[in-house]
């Protein structure tokens, strides 16, 4: 597990590596040049065996700072290199200025505007270095900065992405939300164009070949149009981890021993966004976990027993697909609650699932006097009326719940359910059920946004996750996981996970179906959320291309294998 750093936590990091007085600003800013240099070496190998051409773009704050250390690492090199500036050289940060002025010495500074760079920088280079705006985005760019922003990302027909390099974030990005706040063109807007999630249109699509970040990721390169306009995302240490580690520890977390074990690449922050001192905190889990619940000669009833309730006949196929997901992953024993009309249906295409007839809220009382099923699953081809009467008697039970499909559009349209829902159920949303669930969050975060840190799928999945009561599984390419206390866990399914065959029928009717097994087995939610989403992706890429929903289940065994679990 690595952890995401927020914008004010990654400057809380720097200003206690200057105040210890072990590393300057400067020598910060001089790390940070080279790890950008450095990254595009890796990059294109070709471009470190002879001298090219540079357009670097320097912004007003320390990313511009960066952006003259480059130039003149470039210009050492041999490389051409033309720098323009936004905004006044004396208004520069201190370290930025002291950068600047080297600069000065090799070359000249040109004023960035859209005019000038056209003429002077479109289509001339080898790379384009984007240091304009970086973790201190405070606000939408206005006017003609965002009309060059917008130009930069696309709009005006010429594209830079394939030789921009974006030094922390593609500017204009918000490196706390993943949300683009350079804002869609006047006309736009009045004709209410705005037709995009997250409400920009702007840059029209990957904004930078390579965006080099420094000493951890931010959550922004992970969530929203964060990874489509990143590129690829690359990570350079310059030494802040004594601080970082401190950071933590100074919040009494502790980070778990992973020893020897694989830990699944999974990204995480905590702690209410905009605190000044705000907090991150591990999540002491590991790929142990999956095989802690197993062990040699124990009955099947240790590992827990699943109840996924059925809808109606014609309609099982989600339910069982759910099943087999949660039998897979482990679950000791799983059953369908299925109305008498769908048995035959059901246990014509079932086998190592076992059958019970539920038709009834009483049927479900009645079932639920079996104390030894720990979990239940709802919502998955459940139909929303027969979803709706059995939620009160599954949520009084106060077993560990999965709600998914038509349980969540059952509870949106009914207070009462809303508040039956407790510590042990876990939401698990996509977009649509959310904004139903949710509609004042979801319209927040789906407004324009226009001042930085933006409003965020961790901050509105928190939310969410405090409003209900219990824990949240927030869907997308960006899955966000958050339970009422505030624990935030993202599992993104991007770069190197990317996975677009998994959006298939189905696919998320075996996820709530992962996650119930997990909880079966006895994992606490958040973690069974966050594994069973892992997991899920895993599975996913592990198969391929071709994917279809009943193939996620049978990859299991594979993917867990090469996870090492035992
Ligand atoms: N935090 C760290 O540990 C390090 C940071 N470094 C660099 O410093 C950057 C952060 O520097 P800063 O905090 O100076 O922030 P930035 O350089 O990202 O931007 C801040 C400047 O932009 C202005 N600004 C913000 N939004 C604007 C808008 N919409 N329109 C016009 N002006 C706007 C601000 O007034 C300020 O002048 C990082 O992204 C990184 O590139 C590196 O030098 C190395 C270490
Ligand atoms: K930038």
């Amino acid at each position: 597990m690595s952890e995401l750093l927020t914008t004010a936590q990654m400057r809380a990091i720097e200003a206690a590596a200057i105040e210890s007085g072990r590393v300057t600003g400067l020598e910060l800013m001089e790390r940070a040049g080279a790890g950008v240099v450095e990254a595009i070496m890796e990059e294109w190998p070709a471009l470190a065996k002879s001298s090219y051409r540079a357009v670097v773009l320097c912004g007003p704050g320390n990313n511009g700072g960066d952006g003259f250390v480059i130039a003149r690492l470039l210009m050492e090199r041999e490389w051409e290199v033309q720098v323009f500036l936004y905004g006044a050289p004396e208004t520069l940060p201190p370290d930025a200025k002291t950068n600047y002025d080297l600069w000065c010495r090799l070359g000249d500074v040109l004023p960035l505007s859209e005019k000038d760079f056209r003429k002077d920088g479109r289509n001339t280079a080898d790379i384009y270095i984007d240091a304009i705006f970086g973790t201190g985005l405070s606000r939408a760019p206005d006017g003609e900065l965002a009309q060059f922003l917008r130009h930069l990302g696309g709009a005006g027909g010429d594209d830079y992405a394939a030789r921009m390099v974006s030094v922390d974030a593609p500017s204009g990005l918000c490196l706390d939300s993943g949300r683009v706040l350079v804002p869609p063109p006047p006309e736009a807007i009045a004709n209410l164009l705005d037709a995009r999630p997250h409400g920009a249109p702007v840059y029209s699509d990957r904004f930078a070949a390579l965006t080099v970040t420094f000493q951890s990721a931010k959550a922004g390169h992970f969530l929203a149009e964060g990874p489509a306009v990143c590129g690829k995302v690359v990570v350079k240490d310059i030494g802040l981890s004594d601080w970082q580690k401190r950071n933590l520890a100074a919040k009494g977390e502790t980070r778990h021993p992973a020893k020897g074990l694989r830990i699944p690449k999974l990204f995480m922050r905590d702690g209410p966004k905009g605190d000044a001192d705000p907090q991150l905190r591990h999540l002491t889990y590991d790929m142990a976990m999956l095989s802690k619940y197993r062990g040699a000669g124990s009955h099947k009833f240790t590992y827990g027993h699943a109840l996924v309730l059925c809808g109606a006949a014609g309609k099982t196929g989600a339910a069982r697909l759910a099943a087999r997901g949660a039998l897979r992953i482990g679950a000791g024993v799983v059953s369908l609650g299925v109305p008498a009309a769908a048995m035959p249906e059901v246990t014509a295409q079932v086998t190592s699932i076992m059958t019970a007839r539920i038709d009834s809220a009483e049927d479900l009382h009645e079932a639920l006097k079996d104390s030894r099923i720990t979990t239940l699953c709802l919502g998955p081809g459940m139909g929303i009326a027969r979803a709706a009467s059995l939620l009160p008697v599954a949520l009084r039970a106060k077993r560990k719940t999965v709600l998914d499909a038509d349980a969540l559009t059952a509870l949106s349209q009914d207070p009462a359910l809303m508040a039956l829902l407790h510590d042990d159920c876990i939401l698990t949303p996509h977009a649509g059920e959310f904004a139903r669930l949710f509609p004042q969050i979801s319209a927040r975060l789906k407004a324009l946004a226009i001042s930085g840190p933006a409003y965020s799928k961790v901050d509105a999945t928190r939310e969410a996750a405090a409003a209900a009561g219990c824990s949240v599984l927030y869907k997308g390419l960006d899955t966000v996981i958050a339970d009422k206390t505030g624990r935030a866990i993202l599992s993104p399914a991007y770069y190197s996970r990317a996975a677009p065959w998994l959006a298939t029928a189905g696919s998320g009717d075996v996820l709530a179906g992962f996650i119930t097994g997990l909880l079966a087995r006895g994992m606490p939610v958040l973690v069974a959320s966050e594994m069973g989403a892992y997991l899920h992706v895993e599975c996913a890429r592990s198969f391929g291309p071709g994917l279809i929903a009943e193939d996620l289940p049978e990859e299991l065994p594979k993917v867990m294998r090469a996870l090492g679990v035992a």
